[in-house]
């Protein structure tokens, strides 16, 4: 029987995996999440996933790991989760009314160390929204652990006007592209598909 391991404390995530009935454990990565401003998005999404994902597989040799790594990109810039009410009032503002990207990436580990990585993006249109609107979702506490401040699955939906890509990229986990990877990195899925 095959190990699978999900990099991971994202509870999100956590669901999303489960949504595709496969068994696997949680072990949650302990790696510094800064990165070098010269890269992309795309580049900066690979390259974290990929640091979670190896952290596990170091500690597990014999299971196959997925890592993954979810970033907000407005105008260029980069946003991570909001480290304050203020941070998170700074970015809620600059997204209303406009489109941002959302980029996941996700790094697979098989049992015999092959490393695979990909990214998807999703486009998000936001609302203009009131300073109301702003105040009453920062009140609710649920943009502090996500990307750009905001979760499009819980409170959150109701700031999002359109969005235009894999609704489970923003979510943090691309599932149905993951599935296929981990297919293609030789992991035997308890049905067929
Ligand atoms: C935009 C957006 C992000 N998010 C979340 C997904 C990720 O959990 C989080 C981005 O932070 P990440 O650093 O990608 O992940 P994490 O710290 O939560 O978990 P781990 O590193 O242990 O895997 O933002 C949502 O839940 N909904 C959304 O709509």
């Amino acid at each position: 029987m095959q190990r699978l391991i999900l990099a991971s404390s994202s509870p999100r995530r956590k669901e999303l995996l489960e949504n595709l009935h496969l068994t696997f454990e949680i072990s949650s990565s302990n790696v510094d999440e800064s990165f070098d401003a010269d890269l992309s998005p795309k580049q900066a999404v690979m390259e974290l996933a990929a640091r979670k994902a190896r952290f596990v597989s170091n500690r597990h040799q014999d299971a196959f790991v997925i890592g993954s790594d979810t970033v907000v990109v407005l105008g260029g810039e980069i946003l991570g989760k909001p480290a304050s009410k203020e941070e998170a009032f700074h970015m809620l503002k600059g997204l209303s009314g406009e489109t941002h990207s959302v980029y996941t990436g996700v790094s697979i580990i098989s049992s015999t160390n092959k490393e695979i990585q990909f990214y998807e993006k999703t486009d998000v249109t936001f609302w203009e929204l009131s300073l109301e609107e702003i105040e009453t979702y920062i009140r609710s506490g649920e943009p502090f652990d996500k990307a750009g401040g905001y979760g499009i699955q819980g409170f959150g939906s109701f700031l999002v006007r359109e969005i235009k890509g894999d609704y489970y990229t923003v979510v943090g986990l691309p599932v149905s592209r993951t599935i296929r990877e981990l297919q293609k990195a030789g992991f035997i899925l308890p049905y067929k598909m």
